[in-house]
């Protein structure tokens, strides 16, 4: 049986369009926050995982099975420091529960653009921005799609910042299988998934925008301009500058300590 985790935001529908149906009976498709598939995977809980790109930095023999990924070449929407002070002067950052990559995103762009490091908290997930108690929050996924209710004086786009700042692609999230796991026969069905998914992205926009109070118009914009889902070279030369900034502010989580 092997246990294949996604992330539970409308980001990841292109990726996994029928994919329960192109899954055999041994395998088994759960979704969740990004956070928590990170958690379950390096706790050995799942074999194969959508994790945030930070994590699989943390070098637990972990490999990346499909160039199918969660990725971004300019504003990618769902990713947004809301910040009721001027962005430089930041003291206290929320960060939402939901996030690996983009909390340690915003981190390096607030060091490398001005020098900041703010005392970060977390946005628990059923907690509203507006009520944080911090001077700016970190925002990811579905819930970062909507205009804000709070009066803000600064909002960012964080796929637009880092390609602003770096001139390159971000990768969010990618398909990681731990050392041992057994998911050769996984790795065509994460491409033809996504190669339908791509195909299908007019009725996957129909049929998830209105639950989600968005038109379909800008959900079917959000699936083919802001998000962009094959890792390739500039997208890898993206991770690998991601990389080396969170190694700079000591951001890349470690690895888990072995189980008996
Ligand atoms: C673009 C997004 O990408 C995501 C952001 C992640 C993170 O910050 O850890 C992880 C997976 C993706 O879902 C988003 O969630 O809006």
């Amino acid at each position: 049986m092997t246990r294949i985790g996604a992330v539970s935001y409308l980001n990841t529908k292109p990726l996994i369009h029928q994919m329960r149906d192109a899954l055999g009976d041994q395998d088994s498709l759960s979704l969740n926050l990004p956070s928590r598939l990170a958690s379950q995977l390096a706790a050995g809980d799942l074999d194969v995982a959508l994790i945030p790109s930070v994590e699989y930095f943390r070098g637990q023999k972990y490999r990346i099975v499909s160039d199918a990924v969660i990725a971004c070449t300019g504003p990618v929407w769902s990713v947004r420091l809301v910040s009721r002070v001027p962005i430089q002067k930041i003291r206290r950052l929320a960060l939402d529960e939901g996030s690996r990559t983009s909390a340690a995103l915003v981190r390096v762009l607030l060091w490398e653009i001005y020098g900041l490091k703010p005392e970060t908290v977390m946005l628990p997930i059923e907690q509203s921005p507006d009520a944080a108690d911090a001077d700016g929050v970190l925002i990811i996924g579905d819930r970062a799609m909507h205009p804000e209710h709070g009066v803000y004086e600064e909002i960012w786009d964080l796929g637009q910042r880092w390609n602003q700042h770096t001139g390159l692609p971000f990768v969010f999230a990618m398909w990681v299988a731990s050392e041992l796991a057994e998911v050769d026969h996984l790795v065509p069905i994460f491409e033809s998934c996504r190669d339908s998914g791509l195909a299908a992205v007019e009725s996957i926009a129909e049929t998830h925008a209105a639950a989600n109070g968005l038109t379909n118009h800008d959900l079917l914009r959000y699936f083919t301009e802001n998000l962009h889902f094959r890792l390739g070279s500039r997208e890898r030369q993206g991770l690998e500058r991601f990389r080396r900034s969170c190694d700079a502010l000591g951001l890349i989580p470690q690895p888990a300590t072995d189980r008996a």
